[in-house]
């Protein structure tokens, strides 16, 4: 009994001793694990830093989006904003951070904002702050735009700053006239939304716009102008000539709308367009689509009943392609130079404004739209020459000066917040008032010319674009219902 008790107690101090060594080894590994377990912790640290980092990096990207894009705030509506960015080295954290929607179809739809930046790349939801950012902005916007030298490049009182496409110096040198002083240098800074140089192409000044045009297509009245003395490229800019490359604003725009609207006809919108072309000559209107007898034009007068502003005996036509339009924009083309073979160069002492009166209705989602895009060539800018404004001359240059100095009283009237805006005191901001008010999106262009002969009028037109681009007049808002 003693021998089997002894073999009993040697089998259980051998398993005993197995189990030591079991739990040995688990504690070994317990620790092995501990460490690993420590090094995951850091690991999972560093990575959570490394978030950190990336999503700081990605809203300071967004937030100099935000700042970059200040003056696209014009295109603000609030509910849901998406982005298409350029950001592209951030595409992976942003599709983690904020979902990338690949579906561009919700870009379209009437509770998205979109802002496009030129070389889209990436889609992402927007926060709050950023959105409150854009509506607090105004809805002016102001581009110049140099004219090239006749042989190509730029003069050099005219800089424009390498680093940045935002700024222009007019450079003034006065020699001393006595010879015994150094020479006076003068230096006139001015910044606007862009400043687009000498080489700037057609295309790149429409891409920067088309975002403008495209939002009327969403209920949006817009409104873009081109301002500048006679010769400094206003034509060019909104007009261009007839090949592909050279082909200006409207051209470009007219093509847009259309595209965008056939798109749009596949989610269930209808839209019907009417196009009108009128000049505004010594503050008299004339109808730059007529088509009957010369003896028998008759008169306009401006209206306005049930705030929207219309035209007597004007013109309207009804059209549904880009090719009508161009058609009808080659009829006022030929209109204006017939004038024109009357009265010398009255095109640079007359304002053209084209207007493409837009309504869309998607009956599914049971939403209208109505808005404008109005499109226009004002008279050149250059302040009267007294020697040479007598009669007729005199007549024009009074009308238009004060015409155009009227424009500029009711921009700063609407961002002063006056009680009273005078649009009836000239015939073009009468004209345009739908257009131009405080829920609508406005764009001038400043065209200057670069020749040091034309220094004190670029000096003025830069002054005036630059109140211009002073004002904020409001938030725009769209006619959707
Ligand atoms: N960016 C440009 N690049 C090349 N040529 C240009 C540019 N801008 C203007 N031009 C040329 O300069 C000339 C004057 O331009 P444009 O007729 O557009 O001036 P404008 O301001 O409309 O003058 P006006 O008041 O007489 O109508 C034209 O021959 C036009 O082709």
């Amino acid at each position: 009994q003693a021998w089997d008790l002894k073999g009993k107690v040697s089998d259980m101090e051998g398993k005993i001793r197995n189990y030591q060594t079991k739990v040995r080894s688990v504690n070994e590994e317990n620790e092995l694990l501990k460490g690993s377990v420590a090094q995951s912790r850091n690991r999972l640290s560093d990575l959570e830093r490394e978030v950190e980092s990336q999503k700081s990096k990605i809203w300071s990207e967004m937030f100099s989006l935000g700042f970059e894009a200040k003056s696209l705030n014009n295109f603000t509506s609030i509910q849901s904003m998406f982005v298409l960015s350029s950001c592209s080295g951030y595409e992976v954290e942003l599709q983690a951070l904020c979902g990338v929607r690949e579906d561009l179809k919700h870009m379209t739809s009437e509770k998205n904002f979109v802002i496009i930046f030129p070389l889209c790349r990436v889609v992402f939801t927007c926060v709050s702050e950023l959105m409150f950012l854009f509506v607090l902005q105004g809805n002016i916007r102001v581009f110049c735009r140099v004219r090239p030298l006749v042989d190509g490049g730029l003069s050099s009182h005219i800089q424009l700053a390498p680093s940045d496409n935002k700024s222009i110096t007019l450079a003034k040198t006065e020699e001393s006239h006595t010879g015994k002083s150094a020479d006076t240098h003068k230096n006139y800074h001015f910044s606007f939304d862009q400043v687009f140089g000498p080489h700037a192409s057609q295309q790149q000044i429409f891409e920067e716009i088309s975002l403008l045009v495209q939002s009327a297509l969403d209920g949006y009245n817009v409104c873009c102008f081109a301002y500048g003395q006679t010769g400094s490229g206003k034509t060019y800019t909104m007009e261009g000539e007839e090949f592909d490359d050279s082909r200006g604003v409207i051209p470009r725009a007219v093509q847009q709308i259309f595209r965008a609207g056939e798109k749009l006809e596949s989610q269930g919108w209808e839209f019907n367009f009417t196009a009108s072309f009128v000049e505004i000559y010594n503050e008299t209107l004339r109808d730059l689509l007529y088509t009957g007898k010369p003896s028998k034009r008759p008169e306009h007068e401006i209206r306005k009943s049930n705030n929207e502003v219309t035209v007597t005996n004007l013109t309207y036509k009804q059209v549904c392609s880009e090719g009508q339009v161009l058609d009808l924009i080659a009829l006022a083309k030929q209109n204006r130079s017939t004038a024109q073979t009357a009265q010398n160069d009255r095109s640079s002492r007359s304002h053209s404004v084209f207007q493409l009166q837009i309504e869309g209705a998607n009956a599914g989602r049971d939403v209208r739209c109505k808005s404008t895009l109005c499109l226009v060539d004002l008279a050149g800018s250059e302040r009267m020459v007294k020697s040479q404004s007598q009669g007729e001359r005199f007549k024009e240059m009074t009308s238009i000066n004060s015409s155009l100095s009227n424009l500029g009283i009711v921009i700063t009237s609407l961002a002063n917040k006056e009680s009273h805006v005078p649009y009836r005191n000239s015939k073009l901001t009468y004209l345009l008032q739908g257009c131009l008010g405080g829920n609508s999106k406005t764009l001038m262009f400043v065209n200057i010319s670069p020749e040091p002969d034309s220094f004190g009028e670029t000096l003025n037109s830069l002054r005036f674009a630059s109140k211009v681009n002073d004002c904020v007049i409001g938030t725009a808002s769209s006619n959707k219902k």
